[in-house]
């Protein structure tokens, strides 16, 4: 390894409703992550980490960046060179926002590049989804976009991008509060009634199409869901309180976005102020603190330079 190198990874929006576990677009909030050359040292590597929350991010070897790291030329058969991390923390950490996606597809990105690119896009890409155990953050924090992510039957992955019309916007409200994945996923059922699966297979297929026409009457109808939503609102203090507000204030709708706690709202832009505005006073009404942001669609993903 001779030069640094920097990966600039988005942050990412899961399920949008009825798509849980397949479907997640790029949004424009980045972690930026730096490789360099550990020289003149008997330590394996050396991890910092500045911005936001970043006394909250471990800095040894059970740093999720580092164990992606590790994962790559364990898979590659080579041992790993000493290396120096510094992470710059733009996405908050477990807020559904995929923080541990731009870890994983970081260290992984930043592996390969390191090691002279001898994985392929998509081998970086099934081994990110090994890793994180589901697609919906990891596709298109590699690729950008929303992307749906569908395995075969040889489990090999389907990847469709969704066309994200212009006129959409997601806004994010992010408490301040975490909720880890581990917990927001312990609640949800093993087993599904035909009607639950029925309704979240109509709707997703609508939620696709309404992303891609930006038609209003469809996307107030497509982000409903039976698979996960309704077994983790509890978790969300203020969860009907802030989606009445966003809606009061001309959103499409309003789920949580990947495991919550965060609320994606999709509105279009006359409405984003008051969207922006109505989420984050309804929230305060709790005395929660939260940062509220209206957001752009992420096309590149990953990036190094
Ligand atoms: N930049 C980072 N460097 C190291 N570890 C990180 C980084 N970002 C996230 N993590 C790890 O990932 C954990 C959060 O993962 P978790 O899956 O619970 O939430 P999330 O990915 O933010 O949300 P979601 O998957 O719902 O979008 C953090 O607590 C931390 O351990
Ligand atoms: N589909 C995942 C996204 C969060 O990692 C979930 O909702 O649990």
């Amino acid at each position: 390894m001779s030069h640094p190198i920097t990966v600039t990874v988005p942050a990412t929006t899961a399920n949008i409703g009825p798509g849980f576990d397949c479907i997640g677009a790029a949004l424009s909030l980045y972690n930026t992550l730096e490789f360099s050359p550990l020289t003149d040292t008997e330590k394996p590597h050396q991890i910092t980490a500045e911005g936001l929350e970043s006394d909250r991010v471990a800095t040894d070897d059970r740093n999720l960046v580092y164990q992606a790291f590790l994962k790559f030329y364990h898979h590659i058969n080579q041992t790993p060179p000493p290396v120096k991390i510094h992470i710059k923390l733009g996405v908050p950490l477990a807020r559904g926002l995929g923080s541990s996606a731009t870890a994983i597809v970081g260290g992984l990105v930043g592996a390969n590049t390191l090691a002279g690119n001898p994985l392929t896009p998509t081998e970086i890409m099934e081994m990110a989804i090994a890793i994180e155990g589901h697609p919906d953050n990891v596709v298109p924090a590699l690729l950008g976009g929303c992307q749906l992510s569908v395995a075969d039957h040889n489990h090999r992955w389907q990847i469709c991008e969704i066309p994200w019309h212009q006129d959409i916007v997601p806004v994010v409200a992010i408490p301040d509060f975490e909720l880890s994945t581990a917990e927001a996923r312990s609640v949800l059922p093993s087993h599904y009634t035909r009607a639950d699966a029925i309704f979240n297979t109509a709707h997703l297929g609508l939620l696709v199409r309404g992303l891609e026409t930006g038609q209003g009457d469809w996307l107030r109808v497509a982000m409903a869901d039976k698979i996960h939503q309704p077994y983790r609102q509890s978790l969300i203090q203020g969860y009907d309180t802030v989606r009445q507000a966003a809606l009061d204030a001309g959103a499409y709708e309003l789920a949580i976005s990947g495991a919550g706690p965060t609320l994606l709202a999709l509105t279009d832009p006359p409405h984003t102020h008051l969207c922006v505005s109505a989420m984050r006073e309804a929230w305060r009404g709790y005395n929660i603190g939260v940062d509220v942001r209206s957001l752009a669609i992420d096309t590149q993903g990953a990036k190094v330079t």
